[in-house]
């Protein structure tokens, strides 16, 4: 990153009375980069959004723009636009009306504000409709009307805060690369709150996970996918089903005691810290390939267990199914169904089985 440093946040705290909910922030974004931030409810993303909008003020830390630290600027001298989940249009304001309201707050010649929203409302595809009031508008065109009224102030950081979750599925899947499109186009450096993780996934260049108030990952999203860093990390990507198993570290290999069923005992030390003890394995249920009990498998090693299908269901594309792992229960999904009462065989590979110590 270094010279490219365009946002940096240096150790950011934030509190409200006696709760911290920021704790210790260091964050550096490119221009031009999109990055999502991720995580679950009360995490603290949208606290952190408002904090660079300038809505709230950090305890502690530092946030600059361009080397310049603007921890104590008013919002409207921040150069950033902020877009929330509810859009807060105007009711009673026309489409050009909402759009140009930030241009008149600003005092710029009203022959400059025209210019500027016929633009905007061009480039958003909004051509025709500026004399609309929102009520008479669709979801997706009141949710670009929001957009339009972020970007016309010509802003250098987009701060979008659950922009596409008011939106029906199908409409949220178009607009998803619309957006990303349009700021890829435009350069514009965006800061995106999400806790959906394929919006983050499909959307950003990279991804921000938080955790109680702390990064607990960062990275591109085929990065943290792949290599969840920790237990949290790996279930908040998708690797939901957990097993507790006891394991020895040895050099070169993990060597669990016996699970019931688990008949592979080793595996490769994986590249992060692990430690000798309780180990927390996780795996995603597409990452489980499933096969009759008896049948030969693939030797190209893995972890295998042998188990029971509870149930069979179809989500579309593949047969999900819930196993009886031991005494646990995990999801497996396979191109074909397994009969309920059946004994299978039900394989990881290595490298999708994310092995962690417990959190403290
Ligand atoms: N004005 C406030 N006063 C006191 N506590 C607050 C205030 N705003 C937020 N909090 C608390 O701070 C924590 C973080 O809130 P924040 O809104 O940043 O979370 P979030 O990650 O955006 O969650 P969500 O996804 O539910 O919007 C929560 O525990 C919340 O209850």
């Amino acid at each position: 990153m270094g010279d490219q440093t365009f946002l940096e946040l240096r150790q950011v705290a934030s509190t409200y009375g006696a709760t911290q909910v920021l704790k210790g922030i260091d964050l550096t974004v490119e221009k031009g980069e999109f990055v999502a931030l991720l995580g679950s409810s009360g995490c603290g993303k949208t606290t952190l959004l408002r904090l660079l909008a300038g809505f709230v003020a950090p305890s502690q830390g530092t946030v600059q723009v361009a080397g310049r630290d603007i921890s104590r600027l008013p919002p409207d001298r921040r150069g950033m636009a902020l877009m929330f989940q509810s859009y807060a249009l105007w009711p009673h304001m026309t489409v050009a009306q909402n759009i140009g309201y930030g241009l008149k707050l600003r005092k710029l010649p009203s022959a400059e504000i025209g210019a500027k929203v016929e633009a905007v409302q061009s480039l958003l595809g909004l051509h025709g409709l500026g004399q609309r009031k929102p009520s008479a508008l669709s979801g997706g065109q009141r949710q670009r009307v929001a957009l339009a009224r972020a970007l016309v102030i010509d802003p250098e950081i987009l701060l979008l805060d659950e922009p596409l979750s008011n939106l029906d599925a199908r409409i949220r899947l178009t607009v998803r690369h619309e957006l990303r499109a349009l700021q890829q186009r435009l350069g514009i450096t965006a800061i995106h709150v999400t806790h959906d993780r394929e919006e983050a996934m499909v959307m950003a260049d990279r991804i921000v996970i938080l955790n109680g108030g702390q990064i607990a990952q960062q990275g591109r999203p085929e990065e943290v996918y792949n290599n969840p860093a920790s237990s949290f990390v790996a279930a908040f990507m998708g690797a939901e089903n957990l097993l507790t198993l006891q394991a020895e570290v040895e050099e070169r290999r993990v060597r669990f005691a016996s699970f019931p069923g688990h008949r592979t005992l080793t595996m490769p030390v994986p590249a992060h810290r692990l430690a000798s003890g309780m180990i927390e394995a996780r795996f995603r249920p597409e990452a489980a390939q499933l096969f009759e009990a008896g049948s030969d498998l693939p030797e190209d090693g893995g972890q295998v267990f042998d188990g029971r299908v509870l149930s069979v269901s179809y989500p579309g594309g593949h047969w999900r199914h819930v196993i009886r792992l031991g005494d646990k229960e995990v999801m497996a999904d396979a191109p074909r169904a397994f009969a309920p009462g059946s004994d299978v065989v039900l394989r990881v590979a290595n490298e999708n089985f994310f092995a962690f110590n417990p959190a403290a």
